[in-house]
Formats: C-alpha cells, structure tokens, sequence
C-alpha cells in the first residue's frame, strides 16, 4: 500500500530551470506545426472546382488536417509528462500525450507518445527489472508551466530502495488518486500500472475479457486501449471505426473527456439504447421484463410475432381484377406462403417469391377462365398471353393490396410494437401467461434498452426488401439527372447572349453541354460522405466495426451480446467487467456462459487485481459483502487507505430526510471542492431527491443527475462505473431487498468511494455490514 512518497526524490533548481526550458521549446514546436496545420487547412477551404477524383482527394486532405488542429489543440494541457534516462544512452527521453518532432532534417524524436513502443519501459521499468532505465522523472504541468518533479531512481544501487515494486511512478499515482473527483473521468496516462499496460497494449484480433473488482481501473484501462489501438492500427480503425458500449448515458458523459485528452476523437461511444438507428431507447421498466427480454427465449417468440403476419384467409377473398372478381383461394396463399417460407429468405425479401407463386397461380386461374378449350382441348391461351396475365395481376392494385395484408412489408419497430401491445399476439407467438404478463405494455410506450437487441433481431428476420431500395435509388438518380438536364438547358440558353455580345462564332465556342452531360453533371455533385467512421457507423445498423469494446460487460444479456457479435464478425473485441457486480437479472455471472457460444475456448481472460479508487478502510468493509455474493470471490487489494473510517448510523424512519440532509451538509463541508454522491433504494429515489432539492440548492437528482454538481443523488443502477469522493448509502436493508441482485448492488454502492463512506439505516444493519455497528 501507499503511504508515503516512496522513492521520490527532491530535484535542484537547475533541474527544474532546464525542465521547464525544454517544456517551452516543446509548447514552441506545437504551436508552430498548429498554425502549418491552420494554414493548410485554410488554404484548402479556399479551393474550389475541380474533377471529382480531385475534389474527393481534397476533402481527405482537409479532413487530415482538420484532425490534425483538433489532435494539436486537444493536447494543449498536459502535452509532457514524462522522462527517461539511461543508463548507456546520453540522451533522455521525453514522453507526453503526442509524439512531436524536430523541424530539423534528421527529425529528432523531441516527445515520444505514450503509445509508441519506445515509451513502454515508462510504465514497466521497475528497479528490479529496470529494463536499461536509471531514472524515471514524472513532470507535473499546469498550462505551459512546470509545476513539479518527481524521480524514481531505478538503479538500486543510486536510490533509497523503499520504492515499491508493483506499483511504478508512486508520488504521482498518489497524487492521481488523492486529487479531488470533478464529476468527470480523468485519463490515467501518466500513471498507468504494469498490470494496466499489458491490456492496454494487447494485440487488435481475438476476445480478450478483463475482468477485475470495482476500482482496479477497467474502464480507465478500456478507454486506454483504444486509444491505443487506434494509434497502433490506424489506418485499419480509422476506416471501420471503434465502438466503446458503456451502460447509460449519465457513464458516457463521465468518461466523455478521456478519448479527446489522448488526442482521440473519431470512436462511437454508445448505450445499448443507442444501437438500432432512429431509436433513442430510454424508457424504463421492471427488471424481471427486462431479463426476459434479455433471454434467447424470445428469438422463438420473435420468429413466432413474424410468422403469425404470414397468414391465410378462412376460405378465400375476392378482388375485382379487370372488371371481374377475382376469387383468391384459401389454398393459392398457402401454396405461396410455403414456398416462400421454404427459400429459408427473410421476411421482406421472401416476399417476392410469396408474391410470384400467388400470381402465377392466379393466372393460371384466369387462364382456365378465358382460354378454356370448348372443344376441351389444349388451353387457348399462349404463353406470352400468360406472361402478359401476371403482368397485368402485378400491377393491378387490389391485386397487390390483398397480397399485402396477407404478406406484408414489416418493420421491426412495427412488428415490436404490435407484439407487446396485444396479448393474443403474444400468446400466439409462445408467451406463457406470467411472461405475457410481464411484456404486455402500451402501445403508446416508449423503447426500452431491453427492446434494442429485439428490433435488431427483427431487422435480421424481416430483412430488406433490396429491390425496393434499388428501385428507389435509380428513381432518385433519375430525378436528379432531369434536375441536371433542366440546368445545362438554362446554361445553354443563357449562351447566346454571351455570344452575341463577342461577336464570336457559336460553334467555335465549349458550352457547359460540350463538356458535361446530365449524368456527369449528377456525379460531380454528388455529396461526398465527409462523415467519420463512427458518425456513418452510428446511422448504419449494418455496420461492422473493427474493433468493439464492452464496459460494465457483465451486465449485457444474451440477446444483448448477439446484437454486438453482429456488429464485429471479425470478434475483434474487448470486455471488461466484474461478475460480482452484475445487478441486472439478464446479465452475467460467468465470462463461458458469454462466449464460449461464440468464440468457444478462443478467448484469453486477463485479471486485473489492484484497487486504485477504494480506500482500505473501506474495502475492508466491502469485502464482507462481497463474501455474500460468492464467497469464492476476493476482493481487489486497495493501493492505500485513507486514515478515515467508513460509519453507520440509524436514523428513524420519519426522521431519514431530515437526517440525510443533516449529513448531506457535514459531508459536504468536509470536502468543499470534492463530490458527494448519495445512493439511495429506487422505492426512495423520488422522496428523498425532492427533499434534497428543497433543502440543497443544485443538488442533482432524477433521470440523467448532471455528475459535475457537487452532490449527486441516484440509485445503484445509475452509479455504475462512477465514483465520488464522499458517499452515502441510504436504507442498505432496502437496496438488498429490491432486487434478486440486491447484495451485489450493495457491493456496487461501497465501491464508490475513493475516500469517505457513510451508511444512513433506519432498521438493523444488514448482517453484511456488521462491522460497522
Ligand atoms: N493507473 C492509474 N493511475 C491513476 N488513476 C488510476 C489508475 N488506474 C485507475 N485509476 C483511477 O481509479 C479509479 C477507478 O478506475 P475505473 O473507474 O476505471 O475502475 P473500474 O475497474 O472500471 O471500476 P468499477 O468496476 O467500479 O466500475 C478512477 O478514478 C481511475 O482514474
């Protein structure tokens, strides 16, 4: 553990005077390659015309250099934070945020990136295994300035030899773990841990699953790694695009800032609720329907909801079909809808084959009508006849309308909606009463999350009718090319004007038309996609990333894990999570039952095993209550303690408003510029956060809490993933009671902590937490 500055030692006023001079040059160097980037990209904004390959290559320039100012800009804090020495080579080595070299010919190395593998030994060198490194120096910035040093010196031999060996970089760890929270995730890059490194800096392909107690860093570590991964594989990432799924949106604000300090901005952060383009799933619902929505049962139910919209009529219908009924048999449809079901198509596409075997047997039926032989010979009828008969059924509308009800076009939003808002459909599509009982719901009802990977599988079984696509395309195409024509006809008309004017002879002249036609004309404005890869991924359901990373991992259910597995053929993938903390029913207690469907043993499990947010004190007591979940599990050694200890304390139940705010503002006093976070059972979320209100003028509570407040109220499900310096957890009795889950969402709320722990109960403590009575 951590208790004192360990190893560092104090540098002289030289040292600080010859750091702070190469911070300058550094800075210097920054701001000249900003402004070559800024006068580029000016210079390209002004250019205009062009062929379309030119204008194609020039919109990539420019957006090389647009990414380029914001990567420059992006590391404007912290751009140098540390530094080698060797023990053979004479020169240092500077790391920091980017790399950055001399303008010089030789371009000299002036700031290694933390990514490059030339700065690796800054994470690992240890004084055991010192990997040719003599000192470590870790420089602390504020805007251009240094502000301080702190050394490690590597060679046993030269230091005091009270350094730690599993930890590197001590002083300013400590310092990282120590400063106050701000309600935003910080990045870790000046400190990352040995064990942190490995992950971080794994290959691209396979699964590779983290799996680590609360605080060890996991999704310091997961943002960490795509940064790296998109340094590593640039040009592979920067095209497919990296996806990191977090579990709500009030997470993704927390970690929001991390990728844009590393210098990295082109990744699609995203909730499951975000994963079916056009859908913004927030509503909530009971957990219990949420975990059977989760389960691989209701690929059945789903299958059952499409086929049930293939249906047949008791005996027949009729339709008028050029001025005679047409009598539409009970048998035709079934005949149609078995071959249809046969081509094994999705829905919407297996419509076209329902469609031709219906009307090939409907005009069979007419021919039987008009070309009956009196003589009872040979059908009259030829075949061009006949092909001129399902020509004109095609394209007769009552025709299409009574082949539509009974195959219609779909859409997974349609086929969800109609499904959970009407019992009979459910039952017919397999649901048992108390499963029926738990999804029915209005129609009028907003998406769930749970409710993604649904649609999701409803868009693989409906699939797209591509020929209507196609046709719409060659519509839009077409329109466009008039649109053209009508222009090149007013530049043409326009001419003789001009001609007149010079005097000059009109065929001698290039007009707009000699040069161009309608359809080039078309293709020179077509717009070209200046998206990045994660914006065009965000609008496209059937994109396929390069590289998908999983936070709070545990927590996705089976459904869940198919959508995602579609998104990533190539199982290029990392998870990281805790199977102790699972708290949604549908979630996980074991990485296999994951993916061994999926990648079956190819998949490598990496532990990570130290605590840098909880104190000691306060692990001490999160480890009884992890003893509960599973008493096979340990919890994360703590890296330091922090010389308070966590308490309870009982209120009564009338009283327990009065009360929290009482310790609301104690707590609150203790660190003014810190965070409070109070979790509380989700049956008291709405009283007690009104009373917090009232009383704590901008305190933050509700929906989506604005995490940059200093106090914060929410239930345990939202504080996933999040921390604070102080917390209070309200009513623990009722937290276990709420859910099946209950005794690891316990554990989630006293990990939260990364200094003070406070327990407010109205009844006995919990068993689990009777070390604090
Ligand atoms: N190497 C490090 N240097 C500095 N801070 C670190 C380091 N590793 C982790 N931390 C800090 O520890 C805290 C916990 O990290 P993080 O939230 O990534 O943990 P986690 O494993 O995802 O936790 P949980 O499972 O509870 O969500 C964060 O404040 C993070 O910045």
């Amino acid at each position: 553990m951590i208790a004192r500055k360990g190893a560092t030692l104090s540098s002289s006023n030289a040292d600080v005077d010859s750091e702070q001079a190469y911070l300058t040059a550094l800075y210097q160097r920054l701001d000249q390659l900003r402004e070559q980037a800024d006068n580029r990209l000016r210079g390209i904004l002004l250019e205009a015309g062009g062929t379309p390959q030119g204008r194609t290559q020039r919109e990539a320039t420019r957006a090389h250099y647009a990414e380029q100012l914001a990567q420059f800009n992006s590391v404007e804090n912290g751009l140098l934070f540390g530094r080698l020495d060797f023990s053979t080579a004479p020169h240092p080595r500077y790391i920091g945020r980017i790399g950055l070299f001399a303008e010089d010919r030789d371009r000299d190395p002036l700031l290694v990136d933390w990514r490059a593998p030339a700065a690796r030994s800054f994470y690992l060198a240890t004084a055991v295994n010192p990997d040719g490194v003599r000192r470590r120096r870790h420089l602390r910035t504020r805007g251009r300035v240094l502000t301080g040093i702190d050394d490690e010196v590597l060679d046993i031999s030269a230091g005091d030899g009270t350094g730690r060996e599993d930890v590197t970089g001590e002083a300013a760890l400590l310092s990282a773990l120590t400063a106050n929270r701000t309600g935003r995730m910080r990045d870790i890059v000046e400190t990352i841990q040995a064990e942190q490194d490995e992950v971080i800096r794994s290959g691209l392909p396979g699964v590779l699953v983290v799996q680590g107690g609360p605080g060890t860093g996991k999704t310091a570590v997961a943002l960490h790694r795509a940064a790296y991964l998109l340094y590593t594989y640039r040009e592979q990432l920067t095209r497919t695009g990296v996806l990191i799924l977090g579990p709500n949106t009030t997470f993704l604000r927390y970690i929001s800032q991390v990728l844009p300090s590393l210098a990295e901005t082109g990744v699609l952060l995203a909730t499951l609720g975000d994963m079916f383009p056009g859908v913004r799933a927030r509503a909530v619902e009971p957990p219990a329907t949420a975990a059977l929505k989760g389960s691989l049962h209701m690929l059945d139910v789903l299958d059952n909801a499409v086929a049930d919209r293939q249906t047949v009529p008791d005996e027949f219908v009729e339709v008028d079909h050029d001025g005679y009924p047409l009598r539409i048999d009970r048998a035709v449809l079934e005949d149609a809808r078995s071959a249809a079901r046969r081509s094994e198509r999705p829905h919407n596409v297996a419509r076209q084959i329902f469609v031709t075997e219906a009307i090939h047997q409907l005009s069979r039926q007419i021919a039987e009508r008009i070309g009956a032989d009196p003589l009872g010979g040979e059908n009259l009828l030829s075949e061009a006849d006949l092909a001129e008969t399902r020509r004109e059924l095609r394209e007769d509308v009552d025709v299409q309308a009574a082949l539509f009800e009974f195959w219609p076009v779909l859409t997974p939003r349609q086929v969800l909606r109609d499904l959970l808002s009407d019992a009979d459909r459910l039952e017919s599509a397999g649901c048992t009463p108390e499963e029926r009982a738990l999804l029915l719901r209005d129609r009028s009802a907003g998406w769930t999350p749970a409710d993604v990977p649904l649609l999701d599988e409803l868009a693989e079984l409906l699939g797209i009718d591509d020929t209507l696509k196609v046709r719409e395309q060659q519509r839009q195409r077409r329109a466009a090319i008039e649109y053209a024509e009508g222009v090149l006809e007013i530049v043409e008309g326009s001419r003789s004007l001009d001609f007149e004017d010079e005097g000059a002879e009109k065929d001698e002249i290039l007009s707009a038309l000699d040069v161009v036609d309608a359809g080039a004309f078309v293709e020179r404005h077509e717009v070209i996609d200046t998206r990045t890869a994660a914006e065009r991924a965000a609008a496209d359901r059937t994109w396929v990333f390069g590289h998908v990373i999983v936070d709070e991992a545990q927590e996705l259910s089976p459904m869940a894990w198919r959508l995602l597995m579609r998104r990533c053929p190539s199982r290029s993938m990392t998870a990281v999570g805790d199977v102790a903390q699972t708290s949604e029913l549908a979630g996980t207690t074991t990485w296999e039952q994951v993916f061994e469907p999926y990648v079956a043993q190819r998949w490598r499990l990496v532990e990570l095993s130290v605590n840098y947010r909880t104190p000691s004190e306060v692990m001490a007591v999160a480890a009884d209550v992890l003893a509960a979940v599973d008493p096979a599990l340990r919890p994360p050694r703590s890296v330091r303690s922090a010389g308070v200890s966590p308490w309870a304390r009982r209120v009564a139940p009338a009283a327990l408003a009065v009360e929290l705010i009482a310790d609301v503002r104690k707590e609150a006093a203790l660190s003014e510029e810190g965070r409070l976070g109070i979790l509380v059972p989700e049956s008291l979320e709405a009283s007690l956060g009104a009373e917090l209100v009232a009383s704590v003028p901008g305190a933050a509570v509700g929906e989506q809490p604005d995490l940059l407040n200093h106090v914060v109220l929410m239930t345990v499900r939202q504080a996933k993933g999040l921390e604070f310096d102080s917390v209070l957890v309200v009513a623990p009795d009722e937290i276990i009671a709420e859910s099946p889950r209950g005794l690891s969402d316990l554990y989630v709320a006293v990990t939260r902590a990364t200094r003070r722990l406070g327990i407010l109960h109205t009844t006995d403590l919990p068993k689990v937490l009777s070390s604090l009575a």
